[in-house]
C-alpha cells in the first residue's frame, strides 16, 4: 500500500520532465526516472517494453531487474507480446493485477515468463500503456515481490508517468529510426561507390559486405549468379571471424568439392528461394540443399536470408546472406533489400564489360595474329613442285580446302606441313579469320593445357593474369596443331572433347565457352603406330583422321628436287642481296641424288649455304652439300649412268630451267621478258617443249 500524496506526485511528474528535457541519452534518462520511481514504489522490475503490430514483435527497450531471470527468459520477449501481452494490447488504461490471479488462465507453456516470476516470488505487476499520440507504442511494466505494493488509487499518477515517458520513449524510437535510415542510406552510398568506382570484382564485392556487414550481424556472405544453363557465372563468397573483417574464401575448395559436383550444382537452386531462414526453416533449407548443410555444419551458421538480385530467362542471381549465433530475420532481409537495385545493376554491369572484354581482348590477340600472319604473308612460298605425288597432294587440298573437315597432315619433317595447312586455311571460307599455330612439342606439358585453353587468374602458381587460349582466339578461323602425335595423353582427352563439344574451360574457369574452330593437326609420326603403342587415344586419331594428307618425302618425289634449288636460289639471292647465281650441272645433279632426310627444309637450308659463300659465275656446293647418309648403299645407285638415266635427268633439268625462266617470267612464255626471251630459244620451240615435258597451265603455258 503506498498511496501518494497531491503534491508529492506533482514534484515526482515535474521531476520527469525536467528529466526528459535534460538527459539525452534514453537509457541514462529512464535510469534516473526508474531510480527516482523506486523511492516512492520499491518495485523489484521497471521494464519498457515496445511494440511492432505490424510485425506482431516486441522488443525490450529498457531493463531495471533487481532479480535473476534466466537467459532463455529474457530472450523471449516475442513470447511475452505472443501470449499475456497480446491480450492487453489495445488496453487504454494501467492495469494492477496480482500474477497469482492471472496465471491460472494460461498454461504453463503459454506463459512461462508470468510463471517463473511467481516462482521468483512476485506477487504483483503492473502494465501501463504508452500512448504517446493515443496509438500505443509499449508498456511501462513493473513487478513486485510486495503484493499490494500498488492500489487502483495508484493508477492516475502511474498513467501520468507513463504518458510522460511514452513521450520520450517515442521520441527515442523516431531518432533510433532517423538513426537506422541514417545508416542505411550512408551504406547505400558507400556501396554506390564501391560499386561504380572500384573495377575489381573481388574487391568491390569486399566492400559491399564490409557495408552490409555494419548493418547486419552476419559472418558469411554469398554472391551467386547462374547462367542459362544452370552453371554458375559467378560464386563469390566472403566470411569474417569475430572482430575481424572480411576476407574472400572458397567453401567448394575447403569442402573439396568442383563446381561440377552435383552437390554444388543442386545448389545454385538457392538463388530462386528467396526469404528468412532460421530455425525450423534454416534446418530444411539445409536439408533441400546439402551444400548449405554441408556449410551450415563446418562453420556453425544458424540462419539465413536469401535476397534475389534478379531472375531473367537468361540468368538469375542472389545473396545468401548468413549468421552464426544470431537469428536473421524480416528486418534484415529488409535491409538488405535496399541495396539489391544498385548491386544488381553492377553485376550486369560487371558481366557486360567481362563479355566485352573478352570480345576485346580476343579481337586483340586475333590483331597480333593478324600482323603475325601478314608478316608471314610476305615469306609465303608458294608451293614449288610439279611431281606427280605432289601434285595429287594439292588436288586433295583444294578438294578439303572449302570444307570445314578435320584434315590430319602427315608428313616426315620439313616436307611442308605447315605450307599445306597455310593452303587449306587460305582456300577456305575461314580465310579472312585468324589461322593460329600450335606447337604441341615446344611447351611443357604442364603449359601446354593453358596454351591450348587458356586459364583465369589465380588458378595456378603463376597464373597472375587471365590468359585466353589459342582455341579461344581461333574462334571462327583455324587452328593448326603441329607435333600432335606429342601431346600428353590427358590432354588428348581434353583436346578430344573440345572436338566433339566445340566448347571449352578455362582452367580455374567456371563459364564453357563455346568455340567455332576448324581443325588441322600435323605429325611426323606414325599415328597408328602410336596408337598400337598405347602412346595416341584412338578415338582422337579417329576424329583427326577424317581428312588424311600424306605428304611424300622429298627422295620420293625427286623431280622437285631441281626446281626447288632453283626457287631457294633466287629467293637467298634476294633475301641477301647477292646476284642470282646458276646451278651448274653436276652440281644439280648431286641435288637430286641426296636423300634429303631433313627434306626440303634441308634443301633449302643448302642452298642457303651455298648462295652465302659463292663468289664467281655459279652457285659454290664445295662446303654447302650434305654428307651423304651412311644408309645409302652405293651398290643402288651404279657410279656409271645409263643412257636411260641420263635422258631422264636431262629431262627433269630441262624442267626445272623452264620452270624456272617461267617463273621469273610471271608465267609468260613469249613477248619481251618472257621465258623464252629469258631461254634465248624462240617462243615456238619453248612452247612445244613445254608440251611435251608436259608443264602445265598453272604458269600460264600451255
Ligand atoms: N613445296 C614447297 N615449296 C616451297 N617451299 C617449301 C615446300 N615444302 C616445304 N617448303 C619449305 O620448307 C620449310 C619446311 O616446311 P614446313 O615447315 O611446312 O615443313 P613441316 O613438314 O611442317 O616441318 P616440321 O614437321 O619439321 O614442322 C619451310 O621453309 C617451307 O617454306
Amino acid at each position: 500500500m503506498n498511496d501518494t500524496t497531491l503534491p508529492e506526485a506533482l514534484k515526482l511528474m515535474q521531476y520527469i520532465g525536467d528529466a526528459i528535457g535534460t538527459i539525452r541519452d534514453p537509457q541514462e534518462l529512464f535510469r534516473t526516472v526508474t531510480d527516482k520511481l523506486r523511492l516512492i514504489f520499491p518495485f523489484d522490475s521497471a521494464v519498457i517494453i515496445t511494440i511492432d503490430r505490424e510485425r506482431r514483435e516486441a522488443s525490450v527497450f529498457f531493463e531495471m531487474l533487481r532479480f535473476e531471470l534466466p537467459e532463455h527468459l529474457r530472450r523471449q520477449t516475442r513470447s511475452i507480446a505472443g501470449t499475456w501481452l497480446e491480450g492487453h494490447l489495445d488496453d487504454r488504461t494501467v492495469t494492477v493485477a496480482a500474477i497469482a490471479r492471472d496465471i491460472p488462465s494460461f498454461g504453463q507453456e503459454d506463459a512461462p515468463l508470468l510463471w517463473t516470476l511467481h516462482e521468483l516470488g512476485m506477487r504483483q505487476i503492473v502494465l501501463s500503456p504508452l500512448r504517446p499520440g493515443g496509438r500505443v507504442i509499449g508498456f511501462l511494466n513493473f513487478v513486485s515481490r510486495e503484493e499490494e505494493l500498488w492500489s487502483e488509487s495508484d493508477t492516475s499518477l502511474l498513467a501520468g508517468v507513463s504518458s510522460s515517458i511514452a513521450i520520450a520513449v517515442s521520441n527515442a524510437l523516431a531518432y533510433e529510426e532517423l538513426r537506422q535510415r541514417e545508416a542505411e542510406t550512408a551504406m547505400q552510398l558507400a556501396i554506390n561507390n564501391a560499386l561504380f568506382t572500384i573495377k575489381e570484382r573481388s574487391q568491390m564485392l569486399l566492400t559491399v559486405c564490409e557495408q552490409i556487414g555494419t548493418l547486419i550481424p552476419c559472418a558469411f556472405l554469398g554472391i551467386r549468379v547462374v547462367g542459362g544453363d544452370g552453371r554458375y557465372r559467378i560464386f563469390d563468397n566472403f566470411m569474417r571471424e569475430p572482430g575481424r573483417s572480411f576476407a574472400p574464401f572458397s567453401p567448394l575448395e575447403q569442402l573439396e568439392m568442383s563446381p561440377d559436383d552435383p552437390v554444388a550444382r543442386e545448389s545454385v537452386e538457392v538463388v530462386s528461394r528467396p526469404g528468412v531462414y532460421s530455425g525450423e526453416r534454416f534446418d530444411e533449407l539445409c536439408r533441400e540443399f546439402r551444400l548449405v548443410g554441408m556449410v551450415r555444419d563446418r562453420y556453425g551458421i544458424s540462419s539465413s536470408i536469401v535476397v534475389q538480385l534478379w531472375d531473367l530467362p537468361g540468368s538469375r542471381a542472389g545473396l545468401i546472406i548468413s549468421g552464426i549465433g544470431v537469428a536473421l530475420g524480416e528486418e534484415e532481409l529488409a535491409t538488405a533489400r535496399l541495396i539489391v537495385p544498385q548491386l544488381a545493376l553492377a553485376l550486369q554491369n560487371y558481366l557486360a564489360f567481362d563479355e566485352i572484354d573478352r570480345l576485346r581482348r580476343k579481337l586483340e590477340g586475333e590483331r597480333t595474329y593478324l600482323v603475325e600472319e601478314i608478316r608471314e604473308a610476305h615469306n609465303f612460298e608458294e608451293i614449288v613442285g610439279q611431281s606427280t605425288p605432289l601434285a595429287e597432294v594439292l588436288r586433295r587440298v583444294s578438294q578439303v580446302a572449302p570444307t570445314d573437315a578435320t584434315v590430319l597432315v602427315e608428313g616426315e619433317t620439313g616436307t611442308g606441313k605447315e605450307l599445306v595447312a597455310r593452303a587449306i586455311h587460305n582456300r577456305s571460307p575461314r580465310k579472312e579469320r585468324v589461322l593460329v599455330r600450335v606447337n604441341c612439342a615446344a611447351l611443357p606439358p604442364a603449359l601446354i593445357e593453358s596454351e591450348l585453353f587458356g586459364h583465369e587468374k589465380g588458378s595456378f602458381t603463376g597464373a597472375t593474369e587471365r590468359r585466353i587460349g589459342k582455341f579461344e582466339l581461333a574462334d571462327g578461323g583455324t587452328i593448326f596443331l603441329d607435333e600432335i602425335g606429342e601431346l600428353p595423353l590427358e590432354l588428348q582427352a581434353k583436346l578430344l572433347r573440345v572436338l566433339q563439344e566445340k566448347e571449352l574451360e578455362r582452367i580455374g574457369g567456371r563459364r564453357v565457352i563455346p568455340v567455332d574452330v576448324r581443325v588441322i593437326a600435323a605429325t611426323n609420326r606414325d599415328l597408328e603406330k602410336e596408337v598400337a603403342a598405347g602412346r595416341f587415344r584412338e578415338d582422337l586419331y579417329f576424329r583427326l583422321n577424317a581428312f588424311p594428307l600424306a605428304l611424300p618425302p622429298l627422295r620420293e618425289r625427286r623431280d622437285d628436287i631441281a626446281v626447288l634449288a632453283m626457287h631457294f636460289a633466287r629467293k637467298f639471292a634476294r633475301e641477301f642481296g647477292k646476284p642470282e647465281r646458276a646451278i651448274r650441272q653436276r652440281d644439280m645433279r648431286e641435288l637430286a641424288s641426296r636423300d634429303w632426310r631433313g627434306n626440303v627444309r634441308e634443301l633449302s637450308h643448302c642452298i642457303e649455304q651455298a648462295v652465302i659463300v659463292s663468289e664467281g659465275d655459279t652457285l659454290d656446293f664445295s662446303t654447302a652439300l650434305p654428307p651423304r647418309s651412311e644408309q645409302r648403299e652405293p651398290a643402288a645407285k651404279p657410279a656409271i649412268m645409263t643412257m636411260a638415266e641420263f635422258e631422264e635427268e636431262a629431262r627433269s633439268m630441262e624442267r626445272a630451267l623452264i620452270l624456272d625462266a617461267l617463273d621469273r617470267a610471271g608465267g609468260r612464255v613469249s613477248g619481251q621478258g618472257g621465258a623464252a626471251e629469258q631461254l634465248k630459244i624462240n617462243a615456238k620451240t619453248l612452247y612445244s617443249r613445254i608440251d611435251k615435258l608436259g608443264i602445265r597451265k598453272r604458269y600460264g603455258a600451255g
